[in-house]
């Protein structure tokens, strides 16, 4: 039996696309479902300013296949330097929809984060003034922390003291992994979203360390117990518009994560929409999963849902997704759910 279904094209809340020969091989992963995608900003050297927004917009359309369209929404990585009025006029010339916060040391290429989060204080509150989106990787990263608790930590000592001290401020909190995170951001009003990945519905913490170490399921911040996982899908799967998709698909090539220190991130741009599918009809929620990846993102944005329409299908043959996708510096591993999958986009 075969069985479809037509949503609004999705959007990706949380996408990291990198440059170079990276960005030409992922690019078309992304805009052949997507049609814009928040570009997370944490390349070597990161994009801190509006002109080097701009200039990296431009990479990213010029990477673009021709034939595809795809809408790059820029975020600046903010740092302890970062100067409000060039923010601002980002945000002013419509470039710019976000700035990003990332803790220093919290992850992949987050060396120019911020250490002492009263120096970026002048930011935010000209964000909350303009009414620019804060997007947080939401882990402290005081190394006598546990790692499985580096998020609710997070919220207690940094996020909520932020939102205490700038209310008007809105903040998405990117990729949440716990029970924590998706209370927290229930109960925090209009203001404040939170994105969930596709891996973290499926994945828990066994899935990386039980039964042989599976670097490809190793990504920041880390999966966390099957209570967590489960709070997430209720989460994502409840058509409340606090939830929104953000895939966090973060390509790094094979030869850096197969290494004694390996790469965090999950691959995921190729069959998120696949395996959203199965997962929301697991939950008996197929009919949240328009809300879930194409409407509540651009309602808390302040943006139009997209105009056109994908459609997804359920055939009896599991569907066949590339184990890996080719990049001038090596493979990068597709992530692999572990079970089949019946949907695909057609
Ligand atoms: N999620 C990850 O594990 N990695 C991301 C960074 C991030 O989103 O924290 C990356 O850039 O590789
Ligand atoms: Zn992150
Ligand atoms: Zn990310």
């Amino acid at each position: 039996m075969t069985q479809s279904m037509t949503i609004t094209r999705p959007d990706d809340w949380h996408l990291h696309l990198r440059d170079g020969a990276m960005l030409k091989a992922v690019l078309p992963e992304t805009a052949r479902h997507f049609a814009r995608a928040i570009v997370m900003p944490n390349l070597i050297p990161p994009v801190v300013t509006g002109a080097q927004a701009a200039a990296y917009k431009d990479r990213i359309l010029a990477a673009l296949p021709s034939g595809m369209s795809f809408d790059p929404l820029m975020v600046l990585y903010l740092t302890e330097d970062t100067d409000p009025q060039d923010v601002a006029a980002a945000h002013a010339s419509g470039l710019v929809k976000a700035v990003k916060l990332y803790p220093a040391g919290a992850t992949t290429n987050s060396a120019s984060g911020v250490k002492d989060f009263n120096k970026v204080r002048p930011v935010l509150e000209k964000m909350a003034e303009i009414g620019l989106t804060l997007c947080v990787h939401g882990e402290v990263t005081d190394g006598d922390i546990d790692i499985f608790d580096r998020e609710a930590v997070f919220i207690d000592r940094v996020l909520d003291p932020i939102r205490q001290a700038t209310p008007e401020l809105k903040v998405v909190m990117e990729h949440i992994t716990t029970k924590d995170g998706v209370d927290y951001a229930k109960s925090g009003g209009d203001n404040l979203g939170a994105t969930i990945t596709t891996h973290h519905l499926i994945i828990n913490r066994n899935h990386i360390l039980a039964g042989g170490i599976k670097p490809h399921y190793y990504c920041l911040p880390v999966a966390k117990r099957e209570t967590h996982r489960l709070a997430l899908r209720a989460a994502a799967t409840s058509g409340d518009p606090t939830y929104f998709l953000g895939t966090d698909s973060a390509p790094h090539t094979d030869e850096n994560k197969l290494q004694p220190c390996g790469c965090a991130g999950c691959f995921t741009a190729t069959n998120t929409m696949a395996l959203l599918a199965h997962v929301f009809e697991e939950e008996g929620a197929l009919d949240k999963l328009e809300g879930f990846a194409s409407q509540n993102g651009p309602a808390f944005y302040g943006l139009p849902v997209n105009q056109d329409t994908i459609t997804l299908t359920k055939s009896d043959q599991a569907t066949v997704f590339p184990e890996s996708i080719q990049t001038s510096d090596g493979p990068v591993t597709v992530f692999d759910p572990g079970y089949p999958v019946y949907w695909n986009v057609t």
